[in-house]
This record gives C-alpha cells, sequence and structure tokens, in this order.
C-alpha cells in the first residue's frame, strides 16, 4: 500500500475529550491538524462512559421516581422495565451528541482525520497504515481502559468492563460489581432500580477519594436501594462462565451472579505507538510529562487520561486548552493551576472540589476549620421531601476556601456556585455576599459561610456595639 506523506503543524493522536479539544482549537488558529483516531470519534466519554451512563442512571432515577411516588401522593404501581427502550433512550442521547465529535465537524473545521491506529517511527513522525506524519508538535491523548486485576480465574470467564456493558440486549439479572467507585456505584445504582440484583465488592472503601462523611450518605442510598455491599474484602478467585458467575472473596465469602462487571480502575492505553522510539517514557500512571504536559521529547504532549493526572472528561478538556495556550496564544498555563472538581452522579449525587477535609488536615493540620450546613435546614429541600445530605467548605488560614464537598439533589450542578470561589483562591465572606434566590438549594452554601461568621456576627462585641448604635437611631 502507498503510503501518503503529509507535514503538518499538529498531529493528534486520539479523538477523545482530550484530542478532540486541541485539534479544534488549533485548527481555529488556523494550524494545518492532522488526527488519528483508530475507534469511535469521541472516545470514551460519548461512546463507553459518560453520556451512556447518564443517559442510564436517569432511565433508573425515573424508575425510583415511580416506586417512591406514593410518598408524596402520586400513587403507581412497581414500574415495568423495558430495556430494549432504556437501550434506545442512551443511543438517542449518544447520537444527539455525536454530531459535535464527528469526523464531518473536525474536517469542516479544516482538521485531517484518519481513522487508522497511529504510532511513532522516531522522534517527529507518525505512521499509520496509509498516512506517514512528520509534524512540529504531537499530542498523544490515547486515554485509558478498564484495569484488569490478575485475579484467579478471571480471564477464564467472559467479564463485562465499560466497553463492552452497553452491548447487552437484555438486563442483567444478577449483577456483581468489582470495585466501588465511581463506576461501581453509577452503574450498580441504575441496574438496581432498573430491577436487577446488584452486588458491589469494594477492597477499600466506597468511593475512597470523596469526603468520608459524603460518600456514607451515597452508602446508606445503595444500601436503601437494596444493593448488597461489600467493603475492605477483595475478590480471590472466580469461577464460572458469562451468564454464571461466582466470586470468592479473601474472607472465604462467596458471591455469585449472573454477570460480573470489572470497575477497579484504569490504565493508560500504549499499544502500539512507539513510545520508545520517539524517546517518551511511561510509567504506571501514564506517560511521564511536566506541568505543562510536555513529555521527554519537546515535540510531544500529553492529554486526558493519558497524562496520569486523572480520570474526567473536563480534565481532558483542561489540558487540552493548556497546550493551546502555551503553543499557539504563548500564555504560560500549567495543568495544575486549575482546581477541578468531580462529581459522582448517583441519587443522592457528590461533588467536590479542591481538598476534602481529611486531605487539608494531612497538609494543613489543626490550621483548617469545617462551615457546614445540611439540606434539612433548607427551605426547598424540604419542599421536596428531598433533605438527604449537605455541604461542607474547608477553610484555611483567613477563611480561604481550600476545598467544598456536597452531597444531596443537584449536588453535581451545585458545586459550580463554590468552584469559582476556589479557583480565584476566594475566602468563605465571598460566600455571604451574593444574594441568593428563595426558596433554592443553593441557599445552603450561604447558610454554611453564616454558620462560620455566626459567633462573630452576633458574639459578645457585635452585641455591645449594636447597644451602642441603637441609642443614635
Ligand atoms: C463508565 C464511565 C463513566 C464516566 N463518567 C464520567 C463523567 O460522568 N464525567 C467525567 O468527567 N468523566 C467520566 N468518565 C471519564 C471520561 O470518560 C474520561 O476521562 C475521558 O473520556 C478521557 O478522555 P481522553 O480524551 O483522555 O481519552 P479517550 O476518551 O479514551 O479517547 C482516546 C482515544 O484515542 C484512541 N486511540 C488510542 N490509541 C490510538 C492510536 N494508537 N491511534 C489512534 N487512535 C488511538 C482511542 O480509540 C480513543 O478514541 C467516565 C469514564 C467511564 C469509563
Ligand atoms: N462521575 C464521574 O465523573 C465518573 C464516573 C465514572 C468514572 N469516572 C472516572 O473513571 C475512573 C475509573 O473509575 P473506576 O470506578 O473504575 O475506578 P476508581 O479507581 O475510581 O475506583 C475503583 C475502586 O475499586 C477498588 N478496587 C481496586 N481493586 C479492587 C479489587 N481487586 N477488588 C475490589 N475492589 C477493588 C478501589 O478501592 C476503588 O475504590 C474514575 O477514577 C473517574 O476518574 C468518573
Amino acid at each position: 500500500m502507498t503510503v501518503i506523506r503529509i507535514k503538518a503543524d499538529l498531529c493528534v493522536i486520539g479523538a477523545g475529550s482530550a484530542g478532540l479539544t486541541v485539534a479544534s482549537g488549533a485548527a481555529q488558529l488556523g494550524r494545518k491538524v492532522v488526527l488519528f483516531e483508530k475507534g469511535e470519534m469521541g472516545g470514551d466519554c460519548l461512546n463507553y462512559g459518560c453520556v451512556p451512563s447518564k443517559a442510564l442512571l436517569t432511565a433508573a432515577h425515573h424508575a425510583y421516581a415511580v416506586r417512591t411516588g406514593a410518598r408524596m401522593g402520586v400513587c403507581a404501581s412497581e414500574p415495568e422495565i423495558d430495556f430494549a427502550k432504556v437501550r434506545a433512550h442512551i443511543q438517542r442521547a449518544i447520537d444527539a451528541i455525536h454530531p459535535n465529535d464527528s469526523q464531518e465537524r473536525f474536517e469542516a473545521l479544516g482538521v485531517t482525520v484518519i481513522r487508522e491506529h497511529a504510532s511513532f517511527v522516531d522522534e517527529r513522525t507518525v505512521r499509520s497504515e496509509t498516512r506517514e506524519v512528520v509534524a512540529k508538535r504531537f499530542v498523544l491523548a490515547t486515554g485509558t481502559r478498564a484495569r484488569i486485576p490478575p485475579i484467579d480465574g478471571l480471564d477464564r470467564v467472559d467479564y463485562l468492563t465499560n466497553a463492552n456493558i452497553w452491548d447487552l440486549e437484555t438486563r442483567p439479572d444478577r449483577l456483581v460489581i468489582l470495585g466501588g467507585g465511581p463506576i461501581g456505584c453509577e452503574l450498580g445504582q441504575a441496574f438496581r432500580r432498573l430491577g436487577a440484583e446488584v452486588t458491589i465488592i469494594e477492597a477499600d472503601r466506597l468511593l475512597g477519594r470523596m469526603d468520608a462523611d459524603h460518600a456514607g450518605r451515597v452508602r446508606e442510598a445503595l444500601i436503601n436501594d437494596g444493593v448488597d455491599l461489600t467493603e475492605g474484602s477483595k475478590a480471590a478467585r472466580v469461577d464460572g462462565t458469562a451468564t454464571d458467575v461466582s466470586v470468592t472473596l479473601d474472607d472465604g465469602r462467596r458471591v455469585t451472579g449472573s454477570h460480573l462487571l470489572v470497575a477497579i480502575g484504569r490504565e493508560p492505553v500504549f499499544d502500539g505507538l512507539g513510545l520508545e522510539a520517539a524517546g517518551i517514557e511511561t510509567d504506571e500512571a501514564g506517560l511521564v510529562c511536566d506541568d505543562k504536559l510536555k513529555t521527554g521529547n519537546p515535540r510531544v504532549f500529553a492529554a486526558g487520561d493519558i497524562a496520569g493526572k486523572g480520570a474526567l472528561t473536563h480534565l481532558a478538556g483542561w489540558h487540552g486548552s493548556v497546550i493551546v495556550r502555551n503553543l499557539y496564544f504563548g500564555l504560560p498555563t500549567k495543568q495544575s493551576s486549575a482546581a477541578i472538581p468531580a462529581a459522582v452522579y448517583t441519587d443522592p449525587p457528590l461533588a467536590q472540589i479542591g481538598l476534602t477535609e481529611a486531605g487539608a488536615r494531612e497538609r494543613h493540620g489543626d490550621d483548617i476549620s469545617v462551615a457546614s450546613a445540611a439540606f434539612d435546614d433548607n427551605d426547598r429541600a424540604i419542599a421536596e421531601g428531598l433533605e438527604t445530605g449537605g455541604v461542607k467548605l474547608i477553610l484555611g488560614k483567613g477563611g480561604k476556601v481550600l476545598g467544598a464537598s456536597i452531597v444531596g439533589e443537584r449536588a453535581d450542578d451545585l458545586l459550580q456556585i463554590v468552584s469559582l470561589t476556589v479557583h480565584k483562591g476566594g475566602k468563605v465572606r465571598d460566600l455571604t455576599e451574593a444574594i441568593a434566590p428563595y426558596p433554592t438549594r443553593g441557599e445552603i452554601w450561604k447558610h454554611a459561610a453564616n454558620a462560620h461568621f455566626q459567633p462573630v456576627v452576633f458574639g459578645r462585641w457585635a452585641k455591645m456595639w449594636a447597644g451602642l448604635l441603637s441609642r443614635f437611631h
């Protein structure tokens, strides 16, 4: 086969959230961009991650609302789940978002899109089956895939991962999930609410990176939903077939199910990338790169999951933006300069930004304080009958907001109110200043901030001052 040679300003490998952000930014700035994608445009987020999982959860939460409406006088019987229609709803969501990430859109932006596997042949050349690209700069954005642990017998069972669970034509009857991270919790709750029996096996504690108290609210919700949850035990052995699995735990207990989902974390995708030829080093997390995402080869940058700095779509987008700022705007930007929020879309959802209480204590000892408020003291939450959860503000010296965590209805969106304060290095006082409409859940941040100032605002000196002023008014 003849190989066509191309010269470009930028060559991007991987058309997921990270690669697409860099490619569109550079192309809109008039750079000649070549983008390689060996699989689906849009990568994991659109096809096997965020979008299908959130669409599945939405269907599951509808089923839950039908089941529990009676407490508000809306009576309905147990919902009937048509799994084919649930799948159609997921596909509709993917199809609706697809045009943003499509080959056609990127070609219209002027990007040369090549749907082939790419690999380095030397420090500044990438080759695929039909093309060879020599470029000034390269971005590796090849993502991650499910990490498969070396558990005895696992390789003899047709287990599921986030990549193939969307192919199931019928709902699993009894789903066993290895891992109680975001994937285990979101998919576990979704399938449970859609009628499956679900067991989650978590080696440590559920949602271990999130605030422990707030993660506890998600734990309670999963247990109330009927999820069978085991924390602190690992799978030691797996037996069975694709539709009849048995997992033996390290404490000797046995868990059985019709399907097994492995969701214990991610591993970087380096396959056949020719990294040695390009002089690029790797470690367990991903490509070794500096704070501007430059690898050991000064022409090559890492972006998204493969950079080993976290696995989130908005982080991948931020990486893309950091690279475009540095290369094409001349704005020196470090990837660590932004606080990255995270949300888990269970019911209740859980979200956080900056340091957790535990992380802040580890770093700053007793120099921190925590201001909190609960949704059972928020009028909107009470009116909705959804009072679970609350917020925590983690405060450093001078009231600087070091971090925030929220659990409860719409926590994912509500976090954004405080995200700006954290991002700008703001103080707790900033949260007391804006007036929130009543009754909204967002009032809760002001409530927590006010709780911090309560002893001062209504303290002894304040009373004396008010007494003095009242003599003149
Ligand atoms: C079930 C699940 C739910 C998730 N939910 C959320 C969520 O709600 N919110 C959130 O922020 N994050 C979520 N994530 C994480 C999010 O999906 C990832 O962080 C994001 O997709 C990473 O984007 P990326 O561009 O780094 O990699 P990817 O999206 O993995 O894209 C990499 C692309 O590179 C291609 N590729 C690899 N090697 C080559 C090669 N040699 N040549 C050509 N192409 C190649 C691959 O085919 C792939 O399309 C979820 C993940 C999963 C698994
Ligand atoms: N809402 C979101 O933003 C969202 C949703 C899903 C996934 N994601 C991203 O995808 C990444 C991967 O998700 P994940 O849930 O697979 O990974 P994770 O690393 O976040 O969680 C994996 C969990 O599995 C446990 N574990 C590890 N080995 C185990 C074993 N042998 N047996 C049982 N448990 C074991 C860990 O203790 C951990 O709690 C996340 O880190 C996140 O960045 C994000």
